[in-house]
């Protein structure tokens, strides 16, 4: 089977700047593969990189067995990648349930069908009490779960999660580790960006350690947890 995502040599320069230089990862249909790092480690960088919102300098980005470098933003959401943003980025002044078709308006499926894949999953993000209303009037917690119901909607095969814990209460944390984790049981490959080491530990399959815009680890949680680079790059820091 080949990997769901494959990031190959990938070079990001900012000026002089070498935020990402020469990353490599591969990821498979199922997985949830945590990437760590300390500030300015280049895990956003990346994740810019592969959704195409930055151009990478070299390297390659594969989904499936198609090449994504360089396509647009939209072009990469096609081929089956989502993202959520570190600040959820909602439609603010659209109701909730407009907010999830707005990633589907192209698509050949009948409205009823739309509609009713995005109340289920306003249903299954606990939100569907609140369909009508607009998105300005969620909590923080509420917007990033609405993100997380809109990126599922055009069914990716890749989801990307910047953050998702970053100002969460710790029961809106629990629900979201266990959405996390049905994404994955569904098939889909989750790339985890996230300063919450517990909740990346809790939830990953393997783990990337990012340093100064390389791999310096990979493996498993026991493996990342016991690595003297992993150590030294977060004790230096
Ligand atoms: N648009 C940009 N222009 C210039 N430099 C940038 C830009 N984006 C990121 N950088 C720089 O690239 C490096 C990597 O940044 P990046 O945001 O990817 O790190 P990060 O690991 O996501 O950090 P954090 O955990 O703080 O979000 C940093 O030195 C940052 O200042």
């Amino acid at each position: 089977m080949s990997a769901s995502i494959r990031v190959s040599g990938l070079v990001k320069r900012f000026g002089g700047l070498t935020a990402l230089a020469g990353v490599e990862l591969v990821a498979q249909p199922g997985e949830v593969l945590g990437i760590i790092g300390v500030n300015g480690a280049g895990k956003t960088t990346l994740m810019n990189c592969i959704c195409g919102i930055y151009r990478p300098d070299e390297g390659r980005v594969m989904i499936g067995d198609r090449e994504t470098t360089g396509l647009t933003p939209h072009e990469v959401a096609k081929l089956g990648i989502g993202r959520t943003f570190q600040i959820p980025r909602v439609f603010r002044r659209m109701s909730l349930i407009d907010n999830l078709l707005v990633p589907v308006l192209n698509r050949s499926e009948p409205d009823v069908v739309l509609i009713e894949r995005a109340e289920s999953m306003l249903e299954r993000m606990r939100l569907i009490d609140l369909r009508h209303n607009f998105s300005e009037e969620l909590s923080g917690g509420q917007q990033k779960l609405l993100e997380m119901a809109r990126m599922l909607m055009p069914e990716p095969r890749v989801v990307m999660l910047d953050e998702p814990f970053a100002g969460v209460h710790p029961t809106l944390c629990r629900f979201m580790i266990e959405q996390i984790e049905s994404i994955a049981a569904a098939g889909k490959t989750v790339l985890l960006i996230s300063h919450d080491l517990t909740s990346i530990y809790q939830l990953s399959h393997r783990v990337a350690a990012l340093n100064e815009g390389r791999v310096i680890a990979e493996g498993s949680v026991d493996q990342i947890r016991s690595d003297a680079a992993v150590i030294e790059a977060y004790l230096g820091a």
